[in-house]
């Protein structure tokens, strides 16, 4: 199945021997008997943004792997890094969290003392409202700025490499040589998308990525944020996007800023509504 562009825009994504980049420049030359016009099934997007857990990679990786060591570390990661002016940053940044939290009374969250009472307490509130966050799953900056902190030690340490399904080097190395640019937006920080994405069980993958959007543009549920990508994108139009994601309410959002949407449905993932009109893929080699 190749996408099946509905609105009269989207034509072959170029007329000349160029292959636009997301803001219209000629990336690239192409090659004779080759054009990123039609994959034999239909038009290819301008540029494609891609959500990881449940798009490029197992949910199970994050599930079961990423969190637990986040979780597992994160005492070790405040002792060891307390006085750094990241990890205050990333501790002014969770307070700020929690004082929230506490006035909407969400379940976990518990008063982080101040600096007066010492490190140990500091650290062991900050851990128990992490541990809290982790558990609950939540897709708040503060919580996705430290794991990538932590999880940037398991990287470093060959603890941690990151898994992306069979199906995704091959297609990004497509795409790349038609020229579409790539980017990832995923609640994980934007370090973590690199290091995921800079050592994964098919090496390197960072050569074809063009950027990397986080939570830091908003949240991945919210129109606005799919908003502000395509005008960092610079695109003329938010359907040159294609977006791909498992979650329905992050589809619907894509959706309702104008960008192209499919929905990847992968082992383990989230079932959709019965009556959703998205397209959907269950490999990258449908696009
Ligand atoms: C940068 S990968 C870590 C994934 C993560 O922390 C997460 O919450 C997954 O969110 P996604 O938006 O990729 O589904
Ligand atoms: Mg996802």
């Amino acid at each position: 199945m190749g996408l099946d562009w509905s609105t009269p825009n989207h034509g072959p994504i170029q007329k000349f021997k160029g292959v636009l980049g997301c803001n219209g420049n000629v990336k690239m030359v192409v090659k004779a008997g080759m054009d990123n016009s039609d994959n034999g099934t239909g038009p290819l997007p301008r540029c494609i943004v891609l959500d990881i857990e449940g798009t490029t990679t197992p949910i199970t990786f994050v599930a079961d792997v990423l969190f637990p060591y986040a979780r597992d570390n994160v005492g070790r990661h405040f002792s060891a890094t307390y006085k750094t002016a990241e990890t205050q940053n990333d501790i002014k940044l969770l307070r700020a969290q929690v004082e929230d939290d506490l006035k909407q009374g969400v379940d976990g969250a518990v008063p982080i003392p101040t600096d007066d009472a010492g490190k140990e307490e500091v650290i062991a509130a900050l851990v128990a409202n992490v541990e809290a966050m982790i558990k609950a799953d939540r897709k708040i900056t503060a919580l996705k700025q430290l794991q990538g902190h932590i999880w940037r030690t398991g990287f470093e340490n060959n603890e941690l490499e990151g898994v992306v399904y069979d199906d995704v080097p091959e297609a990004l190395e497509k795409w790349h040589a038609l020229g579409i640019k790539v980017y990832i937006y995923s609640s994980g920080s934007r370090l973590a998308q690199r290091l995921i994405f800079g050592k994964t069980n098919y090496g390197d993958l960072r050569k074809y990525l063009s950027g990397f959007f986080d939570t830091t543009v908003g949240n991945k549920k919210e129109t606005h944020s799919y908003i502000e990508i395509a005008e960092s994108l610079g695109v003329d139009k938010p359907s040159d996007i294609l977006f791909l994601t498992d979650v329905f309410q992050e589809a619907v959002a894509a959706k309702a800023a104008g960008l192209e949407v499919m929905i990847s449905i992968r082992p383990g993932n989230v079932p959709l509504p019965d009556d959703h009109s998205f397209k959907t893929i269950t490999s990258f080699t449908e696009i």
